[in-house]
């Protein structure tokens, strides 16, 4: 409806990478007014789109951070900075919230991720495909940094799985998949192409604790540890020994303001792997168990998710990430049990006491 045939102008190709870059000193806790980027985050209600405002709203000012969904925030995010109603999908839209609110960085949270995916791949191919063209014109058009998350899921069966590199054969048998991949060609495409500011990064399946996921294979890995706190008893739907990729929430955050920040000449690549661990069903279990051994796992496996999970990467391969931008996680599958356990009973013993 509206990719293809709009201008892009020269002014906004040429300043595309001075603008909007924000760039603070590393390390520093937060920065200096005129350094400030103006954030719209999209998709933002999702599992990691509050913990991400949260961050860069430390870092750059509350008001400097715009939530966005489709769905009515909930009191807790309604009340703590700014938030609007944004569809990805109404191009005009969009493009008035990015000029009206001076917006110089944009985060493209919103997409229908894997599982979800499978059941409604009409919706899915509207969303992460539509959704993205869209948003890769406006922020071509306004010289924003454009930061375009991708996914272990971009990978397929035909990749190599243990680890799988930066580069390689990229299959996916997934719509979500496909729309990814198509996600990081586009990207790149238009960096060369008008010199958009496009940065991608590969996340592994991500824990959180006080956010839901929001239809993935690796939902899991999320699920397991509110099923362990409150009764002790959890079904799982991929197989005992389905090893995946994983990342403790905060390390994936963090990455992206790492990343979101790192100078333009240091990014040798514009999409990166990110790893921190791989586990199973099982050894995820046996780790918890180690904390609440009185949790019992049954197995009940999703023919869907487990297909799947049974395509992607067992490991990402991420020299490259930290080579060029110094990436390094934190968390590793104790120290990930240990926080999402303690965030989880805290939750819980708060609700009770409600
Ligand atoms: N969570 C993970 O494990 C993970 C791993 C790899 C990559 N990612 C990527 O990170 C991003 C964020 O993931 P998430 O887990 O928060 O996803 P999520 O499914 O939890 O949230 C997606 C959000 O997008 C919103 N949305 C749907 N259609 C929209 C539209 N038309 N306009 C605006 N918003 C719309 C939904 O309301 C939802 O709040 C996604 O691009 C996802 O592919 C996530
Ligand atoms: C891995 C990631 O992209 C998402 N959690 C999914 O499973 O679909």
């Amino acid at each position: 409806m509206h990719a293809g045939n709009r201008p892009h102008s020269s002014v906004a190709r040429l300043t595309s990478s001075m603008r909007g870059v924000g760039s603070c000193a590393s390390g520093a806790s937060s920065c200096a007014d005129a350094d400030r980027p103006k954030v719209l985050i999209t998709g933002g209600l999702g599992q990691l789109g509050v913990g991400l405002a949260k961050l860069l709203r430390r870092r750059f000012g509350e008001n400097n951070v715009i939530l966005s969904d489709i769905r009515k925030p909930p009191n807790h995010v309604y009340h703590h900075g700014p938030f609007i109603f944004s569809d990805v999908l109404d191009y005009t839209s969009l493009r008035e919230t990015v000029v009206n609110n001076n917006v110089s960085w944009l985060v493209h949270y919103a997409a229908v991720l894997s599982a979800v995916g499978e059941n409604n791949v009409a919706l899915a191919k509207e969303v992460n495909i539509t959704g993205l063209h869209n948003v890769l014109d406006i922020a071509t058009e306004h010289g924003l940094r454009l930061f375009v998350p991708s996914t272990i899921g971009a990978f397929g069966p035909s990749s190599p799985r243990d680890p799988t590199p930066d580069l390689c054969v990229q299959r996916p048998r997934t719509i979500y998949g496909v729309s990814k991949v198509h996600a990081e060609l586009m990207g790149e495409y238009y960096h060369h192409r008008y010199g958009l500011d496009f940065r991608c990064l590969r996340y592994p399946g991500i824990i959180s604790a006080d956010s839901e996921p929001g239809g993935g294979t690796t939902d899991y890995a999320v699920q397991i540890f509110h099923a362990a706190v409150k009764s002790g008893l959890f079904e799982c739907n991929l197989r005992s020994d389905t090893q995946l990729p994983m990342m403790y929430i905060d390390d994936c955050l963090r990455a992206t303001l790492e990343f979101l920040e790192a100078p333009a000449e240091t990014l040798l690549n514009r999409t990166y792997n990110i790893h921190a661990m791989s586990f199973t069903p099982h050894g995820l279990a046996q780790e918890i168990q180690r904390v609440l051994p009185d949790l019992k796992v049954t197995y009940n496996v999703d023919a869907v998710r487990q297909a799947i999970a049974d395509g992607w990467p067992m490991a990402l391969e991420d020299t490259a990430a930290r080579r060029d931008w110094g990436w390094k996680h934190e968390y590793d599958l104790a120290e990930l049990v240990q926080a999402v356990l303690a965030h989880v009973t805290t939750g819980n013993q708060l609700a009770r006491a409600h």
